[in-house]
């Protein structure tokens, strides 16, 4: 009895904070949404030092603070979200660090895409973007499965960059520009910038509004670098698996003032110009 009567408190609860959560996400959408949010996933090893835990389960505890925000953006009409999960600079971690985040990301990627999984639930698109060929077997494939798996879903798309860097998506499209411009006997034409966009990983995304990284770092470790020239950065001094639904709206608030002063400077510079 005890427990029917607990268990039907924490059902109300949950339905209260929903329905708040809803009503504030309408009255943000009267400003403008961002279309692409980004995330580096910054602080799960530290999160997991500070409560005395496995790295293993900093990366858990992590994997559930992605899900919730993922929830909360696809309520708030974002129609993008990319996150940073592994560099390439990563594999430089000792052999069972890279190995503990190779099987979680197997293990997640599987639970995913299972029928009753979070992508069916929500319409989810997965692309898998960076320098594949760099994962281990078993993780490519899960990864392969899942983008093509998903490839039908519109309602959101989940970017997940992995043994990816900007410096080497940018190499590897200016080599496949080139190869392209070889390949139709176009070597004397310049490449164009359009052309190195179309090249890139990134190419699946049109640039984030918002690149939120956690831990207070305001370093961007070669994510994003081409893509990331207009984005709001902001950087709340909590750890990854602390992350929150305030941060992202405290991100969506800024994002929206900016755009507001950008819409008043156009407008006066068009009234100037008249
Ligand atoms: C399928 C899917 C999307 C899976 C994602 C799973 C997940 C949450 C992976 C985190 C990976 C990672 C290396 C984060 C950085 O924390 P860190 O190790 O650099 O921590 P630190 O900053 O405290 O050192």
């Amino acid at each position: 009895m005890e427990k029917q009567s607990n268990s039907l408190v924490v059902r109300l609860v949950g339905s209260l904070v929903g329905y708040m959560r809803r009503f504030l996400f309408r009255f943000l959408s009267v400003g403008p949404i961002p279309c692409h949010v980004a995330f580096i996933l910054d602080g799960n090893r530290r999160y997991a030092r500070k409560w005395k835990m496995d790295d293993r389960m900093g990366y858990k505890v992590g994997f559930l603070a992605l899900m919730r925000l993922m929830r909360c953006c696809h309520e708030l009409g974002v129609k993008y979200i990319t996150v940073y999960v592994f560099s390439i600079e990563n594999f430089k971690r000792r052999p069972e660090e890279v190995q503990n985040v190779m099987e979680l990301m197997l293990e997640k990627i599987e639970g995913l895409i299972k029928e009753e999984g979070i992508l069916n639930q929500y319409g989810v698109r997965m692309e898998f973007v960076g320098n594949l060929k760099l994962l281990a077997e078993p993780v490519r494939i899960a990864a392969e499965k899942a983008m093509r798996l998903t490839a039908h879903h519109k309602s959101l798309v989940l970017v997940v960059a992995v043994a990816y860097t900007s410096t080497d998506e940018i190499t590897h499209a200016a080599q496949e520009c080139c190869q392209d411009k070889a390949a139709h006997g176009n070597q004397q034409q310049l490449v164009e910038v359009a052309d190195v966009e179309r090249h890139m990983y990134m190419a699946v995304a049109p640039d984030p509004d918002i690149l939120l990284r956690t831990s207070g770092e305001t370093r961007l470790s070669n994510f994003l670098l081409w893509q990331t020239s207009n984005s709001l950065l902001y950087s709340p001094a909590v750890l990854w698996p602390e992350v929150g639904l305030h941060h992202l709206v405290w991100a969506v608030l800024n994002f929206q003032r900016v755009q507001s002063y950008l819409h008043k400077r156009r407008n006066c510079l068009y009234l100037s110009t008249q």
